[in-house]
């Protein structure tokens, strides 16, 4: 069942267990991720970037939606990294069930009104606000944010933020970053930080960039012929460890584009003589739900729907 990000994530965090959020940019990948979900009977949220809406617009909207719907299991559709008020109340027009305003680049006063007034409107329609504060490294949707810029959340900030904010959830800054490169071998993840935060705040945490990267799906990747450099992603202890400290909406993109590209490169490498595309693309969704599944396993949402 379609439902908001509120009504998955709040019993997160009090579950003590995170819930996937899992980008999508076409058929293929949405239907693993739900399906997956069904299988495992997990809560799941399926997230679209603004750059996914600008490829795939209504259209893969609603198919996100329908399968939603149509769903045994709990699933939420989600705007990823909105970088605007406009931004966000056209994701709800087009049927979203939680928008993300990532207005952290801005300074703190600025992300505050800017948070503000999407949760106003946001929370008129019965839709639920994701809101960041702190800089992640690595390549932002919109932002590039180099190391000596990047900067982790202060937990005293974020009480502020929360309170004059009415965001639903919060994003933090604890070390993770966007992409295959999260740092030279396994990336410093700041528990302390994460478990200051989760004493002062009572609202679902999310962490961003925790793609795990895992080497058999970049080596898999090189043998059918990709190119990709030293990748390194969150460590499952890491992950395990957060969501034990009020995390309960956990981010994953890169992990599922490797998944589908190798799915499809492997086709490719294979059977030279195929064009057929259901060949070309469906066997990419096996790759990715054992990814989805792993995953899942691994912040404890599997059994909770
Ligand atoms: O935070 C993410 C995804 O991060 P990854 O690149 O680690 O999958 N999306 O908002
Ligand atoms: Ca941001
Ligand atoms: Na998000
Ligand atoms: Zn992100």
């Amino acid at each position: 069942m379609l439902v908001t990000g509120k009504d998955i994530l709040v019993p997160a965090r009090a579950g003590k267990y995170g819930v996937g959020a899992f980008n999508t940019n076409n058929m293929e990948i949405t239907q693993a991720i739900i399906h997956t979900a069904e299988r495992l009977r997990s809560p799941v949220m399926v997230q679209m970037s603004e750059g996914a809406i600008k490829y795939g617009g209504q259209d893969l909207a609603n198919i996100v939606i329908d399968l939603a719907q149509r769903a045994t299991v709990p699933v939420a559709l989600h705007l990823d990294h909105g970088s605007s008020y406009e931004s966000a109340l056209k994701a709800i027009k087009m049927g979203f069930t939680s928008v993300m305003i990532d207005a952290s680049h801005h300074p703190f006063e600025e992300n505050i009104h800017e948070t503000r007034r999407v949760v106003e409107a946001a929370h008129a329609m019965g839709i639920s606000v994701e809101a960041e504060l702190g800089r992640l490294g690595g390549i932002e949707e919109h932002v590039v944010v180099d190391e000596k810029d990047a900067f982790l959340t202060d937990p005293q900030e974020a009480v502020q933020f929360v309170e004059q904010t009415g965001t639903d959830y919060l994003a933090i800054a604890i070390g993770t970053s966007h992409g295959a490169y999260k740092g030279k071998g396994r990336p410093f993840i700041d528990h302390e930080r994460i478990e200051k935060i989760e004493q002062l705040l009572s609202i679902p945490l999310v962490a961003h960039g925790s793609s795990g990267v895992p080497a058999e799906i970049v080596q898999r990747f090189r043998d059918s012929g990709g190119e990709i450099g030293d990748a390194f992603g969150i460590a499952d202890e890491d992950l395990q460890r957060a969501t034990q400290h009020g995390i309960a909406k956990v981010n994953v993109d890169t992990d599922l584009r490797l998944a589908m590209t190798v799915g499809v490169r492997e086709v490719l490498k294979a059977t030279p003589k195929e064009f057929d595309p259901r060949k070309v693309f469906g066997p990419a969704r096996e790759v990715m739900s054992q990814i989805i599944e792993h995953k899942m396993r691994v912040l404890g949402s599997v059994g909770k729907a």
